[in-house]
């Protein structure tokens, strides 16, 4: 039996997925797995038994990442699941910042229903006219799964597009349109586009990177798009630059402060994924991975630990090791099977960063003390007896 532990509302499409032997626990102590959106875990200690939590999206700036690889916690995203909702809220945040569409509803909900309702709506029209996107140029900051659909669709819709993305994956660039623009140097985006929309993951290198500077390059009436996350922009210096005319609207999905209700400002409570089919699809890629992890040990699409496929164990025993990636761990792993006389069929080692996984299956099944031993191996952070 499994438990798992919801910190969020998470799909029932997904959750479904969890045969009969997965329980769906109200205690986050008792939870063998987490799933999570956006609920920040940096304040949350999870148990010793927790062995993994699965992000049910993309960004895992709400999650402890140092602090889950050292307890051995292997974190999963669910890279691209939701990434076309994301497209389609960009795709509607460029609309919305060209045409004064709210404007317009909003003064007609305020009117008088009478017969000359469509004679008035006629007469005030002009003051919510606007400019097409066709024909404007759009500069995308991160070319990944969002990045690389906002681009092709932008291409469809008829702008010209740049986009910058110095670590662009190989699967991203082959789904790229040979239409778009791919440039070395990020201030030409800042220099010469009219839209400017930023896709890249928090971290401590992005955190504030579009900044006063950055802004001060930017063309008069720049449209600036945010969906990323809120803390890669200075909104101190966009509101600034709202205030001075010189940026004509700032589209973010983050709620803050500084930006909620702020003059040229819209502001969406973090839509970008809220689609029924981003939350299906993301609920469905995490319960999956989270089952193959903790039924057979597989790693796939983890943001801490390597990838690692051993498939299903047809030996009689797997046990996996998460530790730190330095000399002599795997020589230290070895001697206390072979002193226990356990024979190795098979063994997969890898590593991502600092951090190393090991996965061996062997030809007896394994005891607790030998699992035990492995764990008193220092830098060795999580043992697990898979079977
Ligand atoms: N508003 C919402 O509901 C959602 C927001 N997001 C946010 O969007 C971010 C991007 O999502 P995806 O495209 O799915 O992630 P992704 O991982 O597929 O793409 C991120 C891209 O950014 C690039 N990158 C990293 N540092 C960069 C830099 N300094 N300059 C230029 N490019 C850089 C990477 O090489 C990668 O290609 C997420 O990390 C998350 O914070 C994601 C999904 C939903
Ligand atoms: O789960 C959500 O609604 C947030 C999505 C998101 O921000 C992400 O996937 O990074």
């Amino acid at each position: 039996m499994y438990e798992y532990y919801c910190l969020n509302p998470i799909s029932a499409v997904g959750l479904d997925k969890f045969p009969a032997k997965y329980e769906n626990t109200e205690c986050m102590q008792e939870a063998d797995a987490i799933l999570v959106r956006s609920a920040d875990m940096h304040n949350l200690e999870v148990a010793e038994k927790t062995a993994a939590v699965a992000r049910a999206g993309a960004g895992v700036n709400n999650i402890p990442l140092e602090k889950m690889t050292k307890k051995g916690v292997v974190v999963f995203n669910t890279p691209g699941a939701n990434a076309n909702g994301v497209k389609e809220m960009v795709i509607a945040g460029m609309l919305l910042a060209s045409r004064d569409i709210i404007g317009g509803i909003e003064w007609l909900e305020k009117q008088d229903v009478t017969e000359d309702i469509a004679k008035r709506a006629e007469k005030q029209k002009k003051q919510f006219a606007g400019c097409e996107i066709s024909g404007k140029k759009l500069g995308i900051i991160g070319l990944g799964a969002i990045g690389v659909r906002v681009a092709n669709a932008a291409i469809h819709l008829g702008m010209e597009v740049y986009g910058y993305d110095p670590y662009i994956s190989v699967d991203a660039a082959w789904n790229l349109s040979r239409s778009i623009y791919h440039i070395n140097d990020i201030n030409m985006i800042y220099r010469d586009c009219d839209y400017i929309t930023i896709h890249v993951p928090l971290t401590d290198a992005t955190r504030k990177m579009i900044g006063k500077e950055e802004i001060a390059q930017m063309k008069d009436d720049v449209v600036l798009l945010n969906f990323a996350r809120d803390l890669l922009v200075d909104e101190e210096a966009v509101c600034e630059a709202l205030k001075a005319g010189k940026m004509k609207k700032y589209v973010t999905d983050f709620a803050n402060p500084t930006v909620a209700n702020a003059p040229n400002t819209l502001v969406t409570p973090h839509l970008g994924a809220s689609t029924e089919e981003s939350e299906d699809n993301c609920a469905v890629m995490a319960v999956k991975q989270l089952m193959d992890y903790l039924e057979n040990g597989n790693i796939k699409n983890s943001v801490n630990y390597p990838s690692c496929d051993g498939g299903t164990c047809i030996d009689a025993g797997r046990l996996t090791i998460n530790h730190k990636n330095i000399p002599n761990m795997i020589s230290q792993f070895t001697k206390v099977l072979g002193d226990a006389g356990v024979n190795i069929a098979n063994m997969i080692n890898k590593s991502k960063g600092d951090y190393a996984y090991t996965m061996i299956d062997v030809t007896m099944p394994i005891s607790k003390e030998v699992a035990q031993a492995l764990k008193a191996i220092e830098e060795v952070y999580r043992v697990r007896i898979i079977k």
